[in-house]
């Protein structure tokens, strides 16, 4: 067995996850047109983020999450981490920011592992593999995102597994993957040196119960059976400028 079989990866944009809550008792102390001028700025900002989309530089999605982890994600892909530092730096300058506080974010690069690969090929010029670099987020209905690891203990060590080992076993996890192609998008962050866990996964869909069908299938995988750490979850539902103002309606 090699102890120094680094996989290649293969990087594409960089990611930001911004959770954010709302301070509602804040909020709705505040005049309504100091309300207005707030999502007024705010939209201003989106329009900003959906422009960036339409020139293929990025791209950004906006969720409202469930739960009590927190109320609101921004997620942006970007070619530079200075562009993820701007737009974090430009939100938290608005008077919506002052509105919300910020629980948790997530920074990692979108990644694809090329353990399935065909031998000879420059993956950066096949088309589907730019495709998956460099995603526009798909703003299904739902999203579901949630960091992870691969465990490093003595007896279950992922990065003291031979090369061979580790493909077969995420051959597996693709094919149980692909069964769900149409159904369930995957963003892969890749997030060692960047985060707190080594991937930040983002799951689109349009029925959320294909988060829970797929995670849990994918917990008899061996891959996850045995080597899958889990973070906290987040789930949440689209927003657009419509439904974003709807939300802040008091
Ligand atoms: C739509 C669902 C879907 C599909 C098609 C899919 C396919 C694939 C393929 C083909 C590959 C390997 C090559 C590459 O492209 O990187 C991967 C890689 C990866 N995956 Fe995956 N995955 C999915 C979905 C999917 C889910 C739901 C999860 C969370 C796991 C769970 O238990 O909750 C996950 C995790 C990962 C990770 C962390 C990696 C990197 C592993 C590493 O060690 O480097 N993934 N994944």
């Amino acid at each position: 067995m090699s102890t120094n079989e680094a996989l290649l990866t293969l990087e594409g944009w960089y990611t930001y996850h911004n959770f954010r809550t709302i301070n509602w008792e804040k909020w709705r102390a505040a005049s309504a047109q100091e309300r207005q001028e707030a999502l007024d700025e705010l939209n201003g900002l989106i329009r900003t983020w959906d422009a960036n989309e339409a020139e293929g530089k990025g791209s950004t999605a906006v969720y409202s999450i469930l739960g009590h982890k927190a109320d609101l994600v921004f997620m942006f892909l970007r070619e530079t981490m200075q562009e993820l530092d701007e737009i974090k730096t430009a939100f938290n300058k608005t008077r919506f920011a002052a509105y919300t506080e910020a629980p948790y974010s997530y920074v990692s690069v979108v990644e694809l592992s090329n353990y399935v690969h065909n031998p000879g090929e420059d993956p950066k010029a096949n088309p589907h593999v730019r495709d998956r670099l460099y995603p526009v987020l798909p703003k299904w209905e739902h999203i579901c995102f949630y960091p992870m690891n691969k465990k490093r203990d003595l007896q279950d060590n992922w990065y003291m597994l031979s090369m061979q080992e580790r493909q077969e076993m995420m051959r597996s996890h693709g094919l149980i993957g692909r069964s769900y192609a149409g159904r369930v998008k995957q963003i892969i962050g890749g997030s060692v040196g960047f985060d707190d866990w080594e991937w930040g996964v983002t799951l689109f869909a349009n029925d959320p119960l294909e988060f829970k069908h797929i995670v849990y299938e994918m917990r008899f995988d061996e891959v996850s059976a045995r080597f899958g750490e889990f973070g906290n979850f987040l789930v949440g539902n689209v927003l657009n400028v419509e439904t974003l103002a709807k939300k802040l309606e008091v």
